[in-house]
């Protein structure tokens, strides 16, 4: 079966970039990613492709090449979906805010709303493909809902995970290290569908890197890979934090545990802590179903790795304030950074929320810069955490586009997110222009320690 026309429901994180390639490299095949984000649409069509909604190095290029060709974006969901013989689900799935589950299960309302859509709409039969990360056995409701409320029709579900990170999507997509795809493989029906999708990839992914297996394994992979991402992470900051105590080095141990072949090198940055709207809510996923089916021992296993990670963020904020001779209270400290990493826009739980909202709570005023993020995304981002008035946030936090500006008459400076700019800056000049002693906290290991030092900063660096 060949695929003529595709759908994705959300143009997020993943529904655009992802979209945007399978079009750019299928030019026979026309996608169209429908959202019901009026304005997001909007930005996707922008006249100007600098203006895309999200900030993906690489990104603009394919979206210039294929948009209007074969690649639309729309925010008519209903005639897509009728349109299309293979339609993704990328929608967003938060941890639940409510109810069952609350603080841990996935919300799995947006997906179902597009099942009922699909089947609502639906006049021929459909592959559906779940893009959006889901907890094991989504599929077998998604089936339920597409069979018993549809118009009759054929519905095929896959699995197919999207191991894309923020900042690096498109060399990701154009080179991924897999691609998995579960389906229904042992039947006739299922395994034409599989083969369907794995003709979309098989147009620049080498067929030996397309991996198809049953759904369950597909959806409880996704998980696993990130729980897996997100441990190392938190194991290695567990050390950082025993390397500040022993005289250790947190980057040097990590360089030599990693050159070991069986550990490898990668993860293994120490940090403020993990951010990113998908490691915590995966993981927080996990221990529910665990908990779901009785697995104490697994869930509290991994749990543990968002214990680590929420107390490396606050021991970083805590830190600050014990080195500023135990009080901040109105002293300006400047934030670098407030993207959960390097090259992307995204701040979704992002460590530099979190330091900011500890330090806010001990009366510092804060000023940030971010070379992507906008004044108005920081301040949503800290009204969401309602630990004081929105008023209040506008009062005591400054947002400006000037870093130099922004560490100008400052008590201290941490750095959050990793941008390369923040290491060829002057820091001789912002020295000369803080009050002094002169913090600077790097939560990046982004920073060269005896630089620092000898232009005369009290210089923290995690890990060492
Ligand atoms: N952000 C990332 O790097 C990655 C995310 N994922 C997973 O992909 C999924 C999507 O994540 P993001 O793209 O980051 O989310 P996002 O929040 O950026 O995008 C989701 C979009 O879906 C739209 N939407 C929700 N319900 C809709 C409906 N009924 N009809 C039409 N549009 C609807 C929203 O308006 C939003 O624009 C999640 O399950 C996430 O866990 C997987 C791999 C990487
Ligand atoms: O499911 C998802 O959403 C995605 O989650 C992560 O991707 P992402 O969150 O975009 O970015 P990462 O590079 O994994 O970084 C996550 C967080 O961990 C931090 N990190 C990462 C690596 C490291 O060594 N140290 C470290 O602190 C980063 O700064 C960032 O805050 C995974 O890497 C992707 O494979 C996955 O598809």
């Amino acid at each position: 079966m060949r695929i003529r026309n595709i759908c994705c429901i959300g143009a997020g994180y993943v529904g655009g970039p992802t979209m945007a390639v399978i079009a750019q490299k299928c030019p026979e095949i026309d996608v169209t990613v429908v959202d019901i984000n009026e304005k997001r649409i909007a930005a996707w069509n922008d006249k100007n492709v600098e203006n895309i909604p999200i900030y993906e190095p690489g990104l603009p290029e394919v979206v210039q090449e294929a948009r209007g060709r074969n690649l639309f974006f729309s925010t008519d969901v209903d005639a897509a979906i009728d349109k299309a013989d293979m339609i993704f689900i990328s929608v967003n799935t938060p941890t639940k805010t409510y109810g069952i589950g609350k603080g841990m299960a996935a919300d799995l309302k947006y997906i179902e709303l597009c099942a009922r859509q699909i089947a609502r709409v639906s006049k021929t039969d459909k592959i559906v493909v779940e893009k959006s990360t889901l907890p094991v056995r989504t599929a077998e409701a998604l089936k339920n809902i597409l069979d018993n409320t549809g118009n009759g029709v054929n519905f095929q579900i896959l699995s197919n995970p999207e191991f894309l990170a923020e900042g690096t999507a498109v060399d990701d997509l154009m080179d991924p290290d897999r691609v998995l795809i579960g389906g229904d493989i042992d039947s006739a029906k299922g395994k034409e569908a599989v083969d369907a999708l794995v003709n979309v990839y098989a147009h620049w992914v080498p067929k030996s890197k397309i991996l198809t297996t049953n759904v369950w394994s597909s959806e409880l992979s996704k998980l696993t890979a990130n729980a897996f991402l997100a441990q190392r992470v938190s194991s290695i900051n567990a050390m950082s934090e025993l390397c500040e105590k022993t005289g250790a080095d947190v980057t040097e141990v990590a360089k030599a545990v990693g050159m070991d072949s069986r550990i490898g090198s990668k993860f293994l940055k120490s940090s403020v802590g993990f951010g990113g709207s998908c490691f915590q809510k995966d993981i927080l996923n996990l221990v529910y179903i665990a908990k779901s089916f009785g697995l104490h021992e697994v869930a509290d296993y991994w749990e543990q790795v968002i214990i680590m990670n929420d107390h490396q963020k606050r021991r970083f904020a805590s830190n600050i304030v014990s080195s500023l001779f135990n009080t901040v209270s109105g002293k300006k400290i400047a934030l670098l950074g407030w993207a959960f990493k390097k090259d992307t826009n995204d701040t979704r739980e992002s460590a530099a929320i979190y330091v900011a909202d500890y330090l806010l709570n001990e009366q510092a005023e804060i000023v940030v810069y971010d070379p992507k993020v906008k004044e108005e995304q920081i301040f949503a981002d800290l009204d969401n955490l309602n630990s004081r008035s929105e008023e209040e946030n506008r009062k005591r936090v400054t947002v400006l586009n000037d870093p130099y500006e922004v560490c100008r008459d400052a008590h201290a400076i941490a750095v959050l997110t990793e941008w390369d700019e923040f290491k060829e800056m002057d820091w001789g000049k912002i020295y000369k222009d803080m009050l002094k002693p002169a913090f600077l906290f790097d939560g990046r290991r982004l920073l060269e320690r005896k630089t620092k030092e000898e232009i005369g900063f009290e210089f923290y660096a995690i890990g060492s």
